[in-house]
């Protein structure tokens, strides 16, 4: 590990302000000279350490705490004292923390919030401070100009709903993934928590409850406070990709198509999902040797990831084939809470925003609900997706069903946080007779392949391996949009690297412990195309070697710089 940088950057703290700053405090690692300078000799014990030795010393007090949340609110603590011991802990033992600081630790440390409390982060916003979003906007940008705000209204967090002021949580995660995977600049990134209320009961008969204790703003209000919200990003940080996050499905649809074309937009759930999916199913039809547009592909669960990865692998199959979008949507069997989404379900049972085309016509499919076990046994699906949130879903007649008509099942249950997968990677595997192609939403142990000593590493189809990538891709090129090309190059470019392209045995996606290597490689496919289509900025350089340098030059890491105290440095 590189312990400090080149650099040497002016800083204008002194003594307890330094420490106190997550940005610059360095502790035990402050250099004698450094302490001289900025008043710190007696604040810290006398011996000067490294980073690797303060990563040890940090990750022996990770290990003593007895539970994963303790040890995510250890972590949450660490992060607001020295961003950069944090990081660099992280990325030296990345695979073990990952799944303690997002799906699924995150998701129980978001539901217990208010409870878990010490410190806040990021922006709060909410109804009753609206005549004041404006000055509380740029007293959290703090004159900084913003690469990245990741904003989440809290409506559905993973797979565990409303979640109120918790929100904030998400955006903080998702962040920091930002910086870890993709080398985002953590000053240059802001989390925000659109605070409009919760409809979780749960949190609004709660006393320690620390949102606004409200019912939901719905309608011409909720759209008047994101507007505004949206409008200030325009206005103050006109370059800043603004990433949404888990918002409730009829808002996630219709916020992306309405600030599509006016700001550089994301939607996580919905895009960066679709493109995760995509490049997980390339490498298992690379596995069974068949093409895009001969799957029958069975989503259940139609909400935010559901449409996402529908509309993603639609497209994917139209731009491979000579396939209509009509024609590539026949492909899908979309499922919600009514069964397969069909014209003669009542109009109430279908949202109004998804596409006729996704919708199977009566004349095939009759009156009544339709379930998961039918709709395998007539479509005889190649693919089974799972964005339900309902556990246990695929069920052992579902998956041996699916095992009757094809010889390699694509079974990718993908919602989170574990508890909610649609089917154990482990039962999936045994009922298949070891032939499923797997991948899932959360993280999973390796499964037994029958007749081998070796194991069947299940792949992690979570949006956390591409969505950083695509994000800093498009951050990189400073073009105005991320666009559905800029998208599709980041999922090509994943899908090359699954180690299943090399040995049929191997996961479908790459391991989550290379996540800064993948998602370097999937930024530099979304710059290149960007570059193609000519939207990238004239700012980035011309050549593709040279771009890739420039690129790996932008990267953040987790090295301390030399500090020199200077009263117009940072503050
Ligand atoms: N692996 C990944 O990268 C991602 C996974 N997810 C996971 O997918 C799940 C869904 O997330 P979103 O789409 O954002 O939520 P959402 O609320 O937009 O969608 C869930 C959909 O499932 C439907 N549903 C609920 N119970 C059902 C049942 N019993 N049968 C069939 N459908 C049912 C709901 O009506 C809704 O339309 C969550 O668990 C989430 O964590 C979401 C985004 C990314
Ligand atoms: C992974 C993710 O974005 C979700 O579960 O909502
Ligand atoms: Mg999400």
């Amino acid at each position: 590990m590189t312990t400090t940088s080149q650099k040497t950057i002016k800083v204008a703290l002194r003594g307890p302000a330094l420490l106190n700053n997550p940005r610059f405090n360095k502790g035990s690692a402050f250099t004698r000279k450094e302490r001289d300078d900025f008043g710190l000799r007696g604040r810290l014990p006398y011996a000067v350490d490294t980073l690797q030795e303060q990563v040890d010393r940090a990750y022996q007090q990770y290990q003593a705490r007895s539970s994963d949340i303790l040890r995510n609110s250890f972590l949450q603590s660490l992060k607001a004292q020295n961003w950069t011991l944090f990081y660099a802990l992280l990325s030296a033992h990345l695979e073990e923390l990952f799944p303690i600081i997002y799906t699924p630790t995150e998701a129980d440390a978001i539901a217990n919030y208010s409870h878990l409390f010490r410190r806040s982060e990021g922006l709060y916003l909410s109804p009753p401070l609206t005549d004041t979003m404006e000055e509380d906007f740029l007293d959290a940008c703090e004159g900084r100009e913003l690469e990245l705000i990741v904003v989440s209204d809290a409506e559905a967090i993973l797979g565990i709903g409303d979640q109120g002021s918790g929100g904030i949580g998400i955006s903080a995660a998702k962040a920091v993934i930002y910086t870890l995977a993709a080398g985002v600049d953590p000053a240059k990134a802001l989390a925000v928590t659109l605070d409009v209320g919760t409809n979780n009961q749960d949190l609004l008969d709660d006393p320690l409850y620390m949102g606004y204790r409200e019912k939901r703003l719905r309608g011409q209000g909720y759209d008047e406070f994101v507007d505004k919200f949206v409008a200030l990003v325009k206005k103050h940080q006109p370059k800043c990709l603004l990433h949404f996050e888990d918002f409730g499905v009829s808002n996630a649809q219709r916020l992306l198509a309405k600030y599509r074309d006016e700001h550089s937009i994301f939607n996580d759930d919905i895009q960066g999902t679709g493109a995760v999916t995509l490049a997980a199913l390339q490498a298992a039809i690379s596995v069974t040797r068949t093409n895009i547009e001969d799957q029958r592909i069975v989503i259940y669960g139609a909400g935010s990831a559901g449409l996402g990865i529908a509309r993603q692998l639609r497209d994917a199959i139209v731009l491979s084939s000579s396939c209509s979008e009509a024609e590539a949507a026949s492909r899908f069997y979309l499922l919600d809470k009514h069964g397969l989404l069909k014209r003669s379900l009542p109009e109430d049972q279908i949202r109004p925003e998804i596409e006729s085309s996704l919708i199977r016509s009566e004349e095939d499919w009759g009156d009544g609900e339709t379930g998961l076990l039918e709709v395998i046994k007539k479509v005889k699906p190649t693919v089974l997706i799972g964005t339900s949130t309902h556990p246990k879903a695929f069920t052992e007649e579902v998956v041996k069903e699916m095992c009757k008509h094809v010889d390699r099942p694509i079974i990718f249950p993908l919602s989170n946080p574990t508890r909610l997968c649609e089917v154990h990677p482990k039962d999936a595997n045994e009922w298949s007779g070891g032939k499923a192609l797997m991948a899932t939403g959360s993280p999973f142990p390796p499964v037994d392949i029958p007749g081998s000593e070796k194991k069947y590493v299940v792949a992690e189809c979570n949006n956390a391996m591409i969505y950083p990538g695509l994000g800093f891709g498009t951050i990189l090129s400073q073009s105005k949009a991320m666009t559905p090309d800029m998208i599709v190059a980041g999922a090509k470019r994943l899908s090359e690297l699954a180690p299943a392209l090399k040995d049929p045995d191997q996961a479908l996606l790459p391991p989550f412990g290379d996540i800064g290597d993948i998602n370097f490689e999937i930024a530099l496919a979304v710059l290149e195309q960007a570059v193609q289509d000519g939207d990238a900025s004239s700012e980035v350089p011309k050549g593709k070697e040279e771009r890739r340098n420039w690129a790996k030059g932008r990267r953040w890491t987790a090295v301390y710089p030399e500090y020199e105290y200077d009263e117009g440095g940072y503050k």
